[in-house]
């Protein structure tokens, strides 16, 4: 049975609209990170090398538990992976803007937290659905958001941060490999205001349920 299905996919990339729809659509509950109560975040944004450690390290501790819910429900969809946030890290630690033993640290301490042990719930998803976007994509619908920190209007410096994490998702994606996966294409479809690309988005979705022995 399928208890857990998570989205994965660069900032912007409609993770969280995907989310809505998806859980709307098989009757099931709907996780979100919560970006407005994160008190990290908009201080990453002004400091990263100050403030990767911490942002992962709250964000490792609300993810952990929001999985703990999750894993309770059937279907429940999740608008992020708890696996990309070693890459966002390991981004700054190969850019030095976060050190690399910090990285390290983090990234054990995340492989022992999703460690199946035996007599426990794994941790793991079911499904992981990746949304593949460009970086004009990304960047128009980071823009059409809004929210002030993300802007590149207000620090064009974002804009090479954001083509550098783009280039690190399609390796992760290819190596991903702890749940069945599938991808979508978010620059073709345009399930949150198109009705038809959001059916066949739907209907593929509920193929791979299929093919993985849910629905
Ligand atoms: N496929 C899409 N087509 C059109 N607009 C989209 C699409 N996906 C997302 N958007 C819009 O882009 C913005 C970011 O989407 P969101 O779901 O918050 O992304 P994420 O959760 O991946 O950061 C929102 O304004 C949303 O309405
Ligand atoms: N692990 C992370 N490191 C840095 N920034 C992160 C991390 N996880 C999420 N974020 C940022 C990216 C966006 O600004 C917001 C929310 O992400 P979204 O893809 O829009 O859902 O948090």
């Amino acid at each position: 049975m399928i208890k857990v299905i998570v989205l994965s996919g660069p900032i912007g990339a409609g993770k969280s609209s995907l989310t809505s729809i998806l859980a709307e659509h098989l009757g099931t509950q709907a996780f979100y990170e919560g970006v407005d109560n994160n008190p990290v975040l908009p201080l990453y944004y002004k400091d990263m090398k100050r403030y990767t450690f911490l942002l992962n390290t709250y964000l490792l501790n609300h993810r952990l538990a929001q999985i703990n819910q999750a894993i309770q429900e059937k279907n429940s969809v999740s608008d992020r992976s708890i696996y990309e946030d070693a890459l966002f890290f390991k981004m700054n630690a190969d850019s030095k803007v976060a050190d690399r033993t910090e990285f390290k640290i983090y990234d054990d301490l995340l492989d022992n937290m999703m460690e199946d042990t035996p007599g426990n719930p794994s941790k793991k998803p079911d499904l992981l659905i990746y949304i593949h976007v460009s970086l004009d994509t990304m960047l128009s619908r980071i823009k059409k958001r809004g929210r002030s920190f993300e802007q590149i209007s207000t620090d064009p410096g974002l804009k090479d941060y954001y083509k550098r994490l783009l280039s690190y998702y399609e390796p992760w994606y290819e190596q991903y490999d702890a749940s069945p996966k599938m991808e979508i294409n978010g620059d073709l479809l345009d399930f949150v205001v198109d009705e038809d690309a959001k059916k066949e988005v739907l209907s593929e979705i509920d193929r791979k349920l299929q093919q993985i022995g849910n629905l």
